[in-house]
């Protein structure tokens, strides 16, 4: 292995801690990559399907392992992400004695303030937070811009949101806001119960559980209504980074198995999917995202349906279930986003025969149309928002402390743009 890779000694030490409480490595071992932090590294060929980590369920960290005093005393809606971060931030050494050498190969309450866009200065879209600094700052104030991606912070700089005349559920949009009330909830429930609990000592654990936890449901019970409710930190498989590959995680009541799913030689990074999810949620969710990601896409639906030329023809989509979540990827817009366009110039009552499997009305040059003008919208807003990010910088309205986020986000935008002028050529195939 070259020293360059090699994790230190804090993991190394880890390592040898887990392994000695039942933990099995296969032909991997922690390393150290350039942009990704810690991760795994393969010692020998792998093949799909060899398995490359079990955990045994003594190891990991679930609210089961918390004491009952401790979990009793929330509210009864309290997430249990909320309570296992409020039992690392207020528990005693003693009480988390077993686990001191794991916390220590986690990233820093640093390293979450420079990737995660929540944490991220108001000036870049980051959020108030009890320890903002800037939320009185004048610049921020009159900055009337916004800088990350509409799929992120629900905003946009070039068109007037509006003309939305249901609620629905979105994916993978508006993720900030999200992700602020569910940490805003988790922290007045915490507070009711815990006043003195240090914000940024509880943020940094909900943040740890956010991005390194696992699906895990015991055996002797039900699946919770929401799979965030059923969560374990696993020690030494939490160095695993993401890819857009299959996922190949098991569990029963002895632990867990990690499988890989594609072949690797020695000295390749082995990964493991998170899900398959767009560039905008590992950047929200994670504090990363991708240079090639075959899962990513973005959302048109602001740009849809202010566009919509009447309420009814809104109400048309709600009735008939095409409401929202119109994505594009590089290869082109979903089935939705078609729908959708051809409701834009067609009889309401050739529509529905057209989700019949009727061709009646439909104008397919038309419809070409009307989706590369909504492209064109949100690649403009791509060069629009490059543009003033770019002047903020130069302005001193994003601090030069912050030029660093501001350059990744840049690079976001580019993806956007890029997608949308890809979307746009696949549609003239
Ligand atoms: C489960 S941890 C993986 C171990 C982590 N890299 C570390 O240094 O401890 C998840 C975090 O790793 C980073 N990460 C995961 N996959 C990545 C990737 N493909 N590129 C860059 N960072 C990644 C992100 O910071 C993410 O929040």
């Amino acid at each position: 292995m070259s020293s360059d890779w090699s994790p230190g000694e804090v993991h190394e030490t880890f390592s040898e801690w887990a392994l000695a409480q039942g933990v099995i490595a296969n032909k991997v071992r922690p390393a150290r990559f350039p942009g990704r932090g810690l991760g795994m590294i393969a010692t020998d060929t792998i093949k799909s399907g060899d398995f490359v980590v079990k955990v045994p369920t003594t190891t990991i960290l679930t609210a089961d392992k918390i004491p009952s005093e401790f979990r009793s005393q929330f509210p009864e809606d309290t997430r249990i992400q909320a309570i296992i971060a409020a039992y690392l931030t207020c528990s005693s050494e003693e009480d988390l004695a077993p686990y001191s050498l794991w916390f220590k190969t986690w990233p820093t309450r640093q390293d979450f303030e420079d990737s995660m866009p929540m944490l991220w200065p108001r000036s870049l879209g980051g959020l108030t937070w009890p320890d903002s600094d800037d939320a009185a700052d004048p610049a921020v104030a009159a900055s009337q811009s916004n800088f990350l991606p509409p799929c992120i912070s629900g905003l946009w700089n070039s068109i007037q949101k509006g003309g939305v005349t249901r609620q629905y559920e979105t994916e993978h949009q508006d993720l900030v806001q999200q992700q602020g009330l569910r940490l805003g909830k988790a922290w007045n429930d915490v507070v009711s119960v815990i006043p003195d609990i240090d914000w940024k000592s509880f943020s940094y654990h909900w943040l740890i559980l956010n991005t390194r936890s696992f699906y895990w449901v015991a055996p002797d019970q039900e699946a919770p209504e929401d799979r965030n409710d059923a969560m374990a930190l696993l020690p030494f498989a939490d160095y695993f980074n993401h890819s857009d590959v299959e996922c190949d995680v098991k569990f029963d009541g002895d632990g867990y198995t990690l499988s890989a799913t594609e072949d690797y030689e020695a000295g390749d990074e082995v990964y493991m999917s998170y899900g398959s999810h767009p560039n905008d949620f590992l950047l929200a969710e994670y504090g990363f995202f991708m240079d090639k990601n075959d899962s990513d896409c973005i959302y048109l639906d602001d740009i849809i349906l202010c566009d919509f030329p009447s309420a009814e023809k809104q109400e048309e989509l709600w009735l008939n279930q095409y409401y929202g979540n119109y994505s594009v990827n590089s290869e082109g817009v979903c089935y939705r986003t078609e729908i959708a366009a051809c409701l834009m110039y067609m009889e309401e009552e050739d529509w529905r025969n057209h989700l019949e499997g009727s061709t009646e009305g439909v104008d397919e040059k038309k419809s070409e149309d009307i989706i590369k003008g909504w492209l064109r919208t949100y690649a403009a807003e791509a060069d629009a928002t490059m543009s003033a990010l770019r002047k903020a910088m130069e302005s001193g309205g994003v601090p030069e402390t912050h030029h660093g986020k501001a350059e990744y986000l840049l690079r976001r935008w580019k993806q956007i743009k890029s997608i949308c002028e890809s979307a746009s050529s696949a549609l003239s195939l």
